[in-house]
């Protein structure tokens, strides 16, 4: 389950600016209706180049969502019979198009053009069959489950069933995995059902257009984070600190941070629990007072650069970050492996849980340079780097200048 804060980015967030836009459109109508003809037009283009891009950065589940409702928003506008024939099962075209984007929800993104796609291919006819199954069994048995049920069953209410649980489903999963896609996801149903319930709340092309315009955001953001973004840590990148660096003014100080023995750590705890230690010790880390900027450089090597600072101001935000390290006790996660053995040596685990809790602990040390007269960032860097060298040799878990 993701933190509180991850969760209102990724999940809260989102859909609070998609509800605040839809209402805004919803309410400021009058204004746009001049454009109609244009905004006829725009699902055509925004959900084409929405597919584009997503294959372009492998985001296949939107690329497929995408290309689906173009192909729903073709057939709505076409007057071809070939179109116009599945409007007449709307109910079932509903349910499957629920049951689609539900299914889009638990899958991962894969390449299209493998076998991946023949069964993603399949599963989207499965989903749509469904559809047309469940609405047919309804049809069929309909008496009879109203003759049974000891409460009032209405035939609306039999087609609720499975809508409900498809939203439930993916309303979890996008709270559980809170990332943009799955929200993104989520966002989808939920206007394919608000277009259900609510077709003249606002023009199909409309919620579509937004669907798009939510699709590229997504990839957009998502391919952000890939690129500035460490992936184990959360941490800002080496490629963002250079970033960073373009915009620095001429006084700065830059801190290289190293934990201390991490070789032996790993060779002792193996490399699943290092990662474990990094990801802690990197939290630890972005918790600097003093205004500065932490970066996973490399490996088990950090930065922090405080923009505007001398090197003696940043002493004591530096010494808090390797005092709360060192203090830190790392309780180790248990081993799946160990998590799957048998129920007795589970049952013996829980009783002797607290007393036999794994603990661990780092320690850190710290390089620390101030940028001097007409030196770039690199030579500023290399001075850190020198100083954190000196405060290796010198034992360790401390800073030196
Ligand atoms: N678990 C894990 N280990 C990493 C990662 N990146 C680098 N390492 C390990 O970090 C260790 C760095 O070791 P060294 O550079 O020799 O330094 P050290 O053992 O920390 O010793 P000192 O720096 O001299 O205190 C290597 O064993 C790397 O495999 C990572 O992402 N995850």
């Amino acid at each position: 389950m993701p933190s509180f804060l991850h969760g209102c980015r990724y999940f809260i967030l989102p859909l609070f600016i998609t509800v605040m836009a839809l209402t805004f459109i919803q309410v400021t109508q009058a204004s746009w209706q001049i454009w109609n003809e244009i905004i006829e037009r725009l699902p055509y283009w925004l959900l084409s180049i929405a597919a584009a891009m997503a294959l372009q950065f492998n985001r296949s589940r939107l690329a497929y969502l995408a290309v689906l409702i173009l192909v729903f928003y073709v057939s709505k506008q076409s007057s071809s019979p070939l179109f116009t024939a599945p409007n007449s099962h709307i109910d079932e075209l509903f349910i499957g198009g629920a049951m689609v984007i539900t299914w889009f929800a638990f899958i991962k993104d894969r390449g299209l053009f493998s076998s991946h796609g023949i069964v993603r291919t399949l599963g989207i006819i499965i989903c749509l069959g469904l559809g047309f199954i469940w609405l047919a069994a309804i049809d069929h048995f309909q008496a009879d489950i109203i003759a049974k049920s000891p409460v009032n069953i209405s035939y609306q209410a039999l087609i609720l069933v499975p809508i409900i649980l498809c939203f439930a489903l993916v309303f979890f999963r996008a709270i559980w995995r809170a990332n943009l896609v799955n929200t993104s996801i989520l966002t989808t149903l939920g206007i394919w059902l608000f277009y259900y319930f609510r077709p003249d709340y606002l023009p199909l092309s409309i919620l579509l257009s937004s669907l798009a315009v939510i699709y590229l955001f997504t990839i957009l953001i998502d391919s952000y984070f890939l690129a500035y973004r460490d992936e184990l840590t959360g941490l800002a990148s080496r490629r963002a600190l250079y970033n960073l660096v373009l915009s620095l003014g001429r006084k700065y100080s830059v801190a290289m941070l190293d934990i201390d023995h991490f070789k032996k750590f790993n060779d002792t705890y193996g490399h699943d629990v290092g990662d474990q230690v990094l990801r802690l010790v990197a939290a630890k880390m972005a918790q600097v007072s003093g205004g500065g900027k932490v970066f996973r450089y490399g490996g088990e090597e950090f930065t922090i650069v405080f923009p505007r600072k001398d090197a003696e101001a940043v002493l004591d935000d530096l010494e808090d970050v390797r005092e709360s390290i060192e203090d830190y006790r790392i309780v180790l996660r248990e081993d799946k492996r160990q998590k799957n053995s048998n129920t007795q040596a589970k049952a013996k685990r829980s009783k002797s849980k607290t007393a036999k809790k794994k603990t661990v602990s780092v320690t850190i040390s710290i390089g620390v340079a101030e940028r001097l007269g007409g030196e770039n960032f690199d030579q500023a860097m290399k001075r850190a780097d020198q100083a954190l060298y000196r405060a290796k040799k010198k034992g360790r878990n401390q800073i030196c200048i």
